[in-house]
């Protein structure tokens, strides 16, 4: 089945006529449109239309594969007003802004029906074509961390260290995914620890969460590395992390509940102590959107299908101490998994 037509067998399954598609990333999807931020999709059971504005005229008659109409608002909701009416309109409630959704109210004789995760569903298994460009993605992420880890030393800023991530993928053709984590010694006890002007220091471990963007899609990959010899505790973190990543990553296959395996990885790092300091998710599905489903948290029973991409990233962060996170980036198969991340796991 075409992406059109998935959606809207997925319209019918929600109750509803016709789907308003805001979020970028699912305009993107049911269009091709690259600049999905800029544009609005409609899908009714006749019709399929791709809105965006006159700067993007050529852009979208290149890459869309949905007929265009463009205007600015209200021209954008006249046009629509006149295909939905008296329909049953879904639209994305977590996407589309309070603004946005009076606006739908003003222009339209239609019954507005808010839905969740429609086009998401859809997005949950990766086509082969998908996974090529995920793979490319991490492809590139490898190259460039390969290139960028010698200069990960003592008297380095974080900044520099993610600079120098942020050109290699840009010098590559990619885009920066998001924004770069570099999180040395005590920073590294946040999550998410963005790079900083703090200079790394002789003896600390270091966080470096980064990712690549190639043609719409995301890799996701967590290293931590030591600069010079940590302290005993921080090796002995990092050993219980890199554990629970390995048994979490072993135990990925076709079947398995997204929060049983957030608790293969929860249960290691309990054992070791350090459950209380495991203070996210095990990982999350990735493909257009950087975190997309399926969540892998605890308590959640969506079953892993082959075609997924998922993270797992177990992590565990001391405030006032330090931080350690390794997360590869795996794709569910028919026999169990593959590793996309190929960034070799240094030993502490
Ligand atoms: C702002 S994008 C950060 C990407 C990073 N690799 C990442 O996914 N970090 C996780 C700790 C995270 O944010 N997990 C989410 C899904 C959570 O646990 O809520």
């Amino acid at each position: 089945m075409s992406r059109l037509e998935q959606t809207r067998a997925a319209l019918g399954a929600a109750g509803v006529d016709a789907l308003w598609i805001s979020h970028p990333a699912n305009v993107r999807y049911i269009s091709g449109f690259s600049s999905g931020s800029d544009g609005k999709a409609l899908v009714t059971a006749g019709e399929a239309v791709l809105y965006t504005d006159a700067r993007y005229t050529v852009q979208a008659a290149a890459e869309s594969a949905l007929p265009q109409f463009i205007a600015r608002p209200p021209g954008t909701y006249e046009d629509a007003a006149s295909r939905v009416k008296g329909l049953r309109v879904g639209f994305e409630a977590e996407h589309l802004t309070v603004a946005g959704l009076e606006a739908l109210r003003r222009h339209w004789d239609a019954e507005l029906v808010p839905t969740r995760g429609v086009m998401e569903g859809l997005r949950l298994i990766k086509s082969a074509e998908e996974v090529a460009l995920i793979r490319e993605a991490q492809a590139i992420a490898d190259r460039v961390f390969a290139e960028v880890r010698p200069m990960i030393r003592a008297g380095v800023r974080e900044l520099d260290v993610a600079l120098e991530l942020e050109m290699g993928l840009r010098r590559a053709g990619a885009e920066v995914g998001f924004d770069v984590i570099v999180a040395g010694g005590p920073r590294g006890a946040m999550p998410h620890g963005v790079a900083s002007e703090r200079v790394l220091e002789d003896g600390e471990l270091v966080t470096v969460d980064f990712g690549a963007r190639w043609r719409g899609y995301h890799s996701d990959m967590t290293r931590t590395v030591a600069v010079g010899t940590p302290s005993e505790e921080m090796r002995r973190v990092y050993r219980a992390v890199l554990e629970a990543e390995q048994a979490a990553v072993a135990a990925v296959r076709p079947g398995m509940k997204s929060g049983d395996l957030d608790a293969v990885a929860r249960g290691i790092l309990e054992e070791h102590g350090l459950g209380e300091a495991f203070a996210h998710s095990l990982g999350h599905g990735v493909g257009l959107d950087i975190h997309e489903g399926p969540g892998l948290r605890m308590g959640t029973d969506t079953p892993l299908e082959p075609g997924m991409v998922i993270t797992v990233e177990p992590g565990a962060y001391l405030p006032g101490v330090g931080g350690v996170r390794i997360e590869d980036l795996v794709l569910v198969t028919d026999m169990g998994y593959e590793v996309l991340s190929l960034t070799p796991k240094e030993s502490v």
